[in-house]
């Protein structure tokens, strides 16, 4: 997550509302190897789905930090681009899912339009497994920032992958080499930008609830709104729904749907959705930032522990992916 100058410059996120119990793991701790780090790590996905990386006093943690730091600054003159520009740039799904996400195309649990736009930048461009997509000006000149940002979330995501197997008595490279960054991938960074909720018709979600569709997801806040599933709960249930409060030099990490397969259903790719922001902060814009993993698109996408249905397809990443857009539709 960004460093203090960005919560600072925020009003501050209340204390009176309900947060989720995250665990917090250090990034330094993880990465000299320490068992204890990579066991709570576990246990966090496992039981949560996300947990909060601190990245401080990491070399990488804290590069992270300083890059954040000028992303959310370049983030803000991307997101606030002219209409007439976005759309040039704009997403063309099921075909493409990078570019710009219009603002109100989805729906929200109340049948509403949503309140957020996001732009997908992809991996495979960004490193050179394939062509760049189109992008205007504004992003061209920032690229090797979001490259550098890049290379560090898949060192992150790298160390994550290693502790989970470990702690599942798996090849350390089992899920490394199943997200192989250079090989083509749907992974992402994304830009997210969900409108301040000023007027009382505004309390309402951004985002409807989800589970995220790829292996890891890494998520910077710095302003609340994020909130996740209690356990035991389903998105109905009043009291169901928790605030996650971003921490300064803390990323937001959570487990996808590809965690949950390959694991047989140890991991928990935990539903998630964007709330308004809570007290004060809900008069203000909220911009946010990630890296989506995904698997490669050749990864086999076969249960690797437990008993494994003997009859069961193996089907690559690409085709696990198709064929659960085509359910989602339906
Ligand atoms: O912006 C956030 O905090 C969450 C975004 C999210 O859940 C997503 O893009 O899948
Ligand atoms: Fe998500």
């Amino acid at each position: 997550m960004a460093s203090r100058t960005l919560f600072d410059a925020l009003p501050p996120f209340p204390d009176n509302v309900v947060t989720a119990p995250i665990q917090t793991i250090s990034l330094k701790e993880l990465s000299s190897g320490s068992f204890d780090a990579s066991k709570s790590l576990f246990e966090a996905c496992r039981d949560l789905g996300f947990f909060l990386l601190d990245l401080g006093d990491d070399v990488i943690g804290e590069q992270l930090v300083g890059q954040i730091d000028q992303l959310f600054r370049i983030s803000r003159d991307i997101m606030h681009l002219p209409k007439e520009v976005k759309i040039q740039y704009a997403h063309d799904p099921p075909k493409s899912f990078l570019g710009f996400k219009p603002r109100g195309i989805a729906k929200t649990e109340t049948n509403q339009p949503d309140r957020f736009e996001w732009f997908n930048l992809g991996q495979d461009g960004l490193i050179g497994n394939e062509s760049l997509q189109p992008l205007p000006p504004t992003i061209t000149e920032h690229l090797p920032i979001f490259a550098s940002f890049l290379r560090n979330g898949q060192a992150v995501a790298e160390a994550i992958n290693v502790a989970i197997a470990t702690q599942l008595n798996l090849p350390p490279q089992t899920f490394v080499s199943l997200q192989d960054p250079a090989k083509k991938s749907g992974t992402v960074v994304r830009l997210i930008k969900a409108d301040a909720s000023p007027e009382p018709e505004h309390l309402r979600t951004s985002m409807i609830h989800h589970t995220d569709f790829g292996s890891i997801t890494l998520l910077v806040n710095v302003l609340g709104g994020l909130q996740i599933l209690a356990k035991s709960k389903t998105p109905e249930d009043p009291d169901a729904w928790l605030y996650v409060r971003p921490q300064p030099k803390c990323l937001i990490v959570n487990m996808g749907d590809a965690m949950v397969k390959w694991t047989g259903g140890i991991l928990n790719s935990n539903t998630h959705r964007i709330n308004f922001a809570p007290g004060k902060q809900r008069f203000v814009e909220r911009l946010s930032l990630g890296i989506l993993f995904r698997p490669e698109r050749n990864a086999s996408m076969k249960t690797l522990v437990g008993e494994s249905a003997h009859d069961e397809e193996d089907l690559t990443a690409w085709e696990w992916e198709v064929k659960k857009l085509m359910a989602l539709k339906r």
